[in-house]
């Protein structure tokens, strides 16, 4: 029998952040007090050129951080690319793969982003795999088919399914304001429950599928209470520690 993991909420921080924003983490660390920790993770992926300052101001917090990409080879004449191993190396324990924003702005395809996500599994991170349809997809009713078939497409096929970590991100909802609803938040999280069953078996159950897309503390309890909702993939409203504790405080 697997047990079930703690949900996390883990900021993704996008190209935002200077050595000033080091100060929200440890805000962030702050608030993240005992009680709250036994019931929800934390990760903060801030840009990799952060990384290792903010993992040793975490040294001791219980944060957890991840890189926003990775190159699927561990080292190489490849400029400008970071390895898995590197970011493991500045103290990352997650990383991204197949973000929206990679997939449409760097012509990122399934196949490239599962050789990502093994290179994660190789180096010892958990890869947070990132699935969802665009608006136009959803208007012709191809929602569900377009994330399963981004599911085959980009999940290792032989991984721990608690090493691995699915975020449904629907498109349009990122940075818009706009969410889908309570229900076709189930019904997507339930559609990828049922493929990582396909692909995993029962063990399926010990991999968290996050939702993101205009995650925000007003909005926070009514999304992620959610069935099959294990935690949050949370963009704008990570980068200030208050409102990404507030997320996380709907588990306490
Ligand atoms: O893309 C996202 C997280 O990866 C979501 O971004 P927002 O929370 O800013 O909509």
């Amino acid at each position: 029998m697997s047990s079930t993991p703690r949900p996390l909420v883990a900021g993704n921080w996008k190209m935002h952040g200077l050595s000033a924003s080091l100060g929200e983490i440890e805000a962030v660390a702050g608030g993240y007090d005992a009680a709250l920790r036994e019931k929800v993770e934390l990760a903060i992926c801030p840009p990799a050129t952060l990384l290792e300052r903010a993992s040793r101001l975490l040294a001791g917090a219980e944060i957890a951080l991840g890189g926003q990409d990775c190159h699927e080879r561990p080292s190489g004449a490849h400029t400008g690319d970071i390895s898995a191993e590197m970011l493991a190396d500045a103290g990352a324990s997650y990383v991204i793969v197949g973000h929206s924003e990679r997939r449409a702005d760097h012509g990122e395809s399934d196949a490239l982003i599962r050789a990502k996500a093994l290179a994660g599994l190789r180096a010892g991170l958990s890869p947070i795999v990132c699935v969802g349809e665009t608006r136009a997809e959803r208007d012709a009713g191809r929602a569900s088919a377009i994330v399963e078939a981004q599911l085959d497409g980009s999940l290792p096929r032989r991984a721990a399914p608690d090493k691995l970590v699915v975020a449904y991100e629907p498109v349009w909802a990122i940075g818009s304001g706009l969410t889908p609803t309570p229900l076709d938040v189930a019904e997507m999280h339930a559609a990828i429950r049922a493929r990582l069953v396909i692909h995993f078996g029962t063990g399926a159950a010990a991999t968290r599928i996050l939702y993101g897309g205009s995650v925000k503390a007003a909005n926070a309890a009514e999304l992620l209470r959610v069935k099959n909702v294990d935690g949050a993939l949370v963009g704008g409203a990570s980068l200030t520690a208050k409102e990404f504790l507030e997320i996380a405080e709907i588990y306490r």
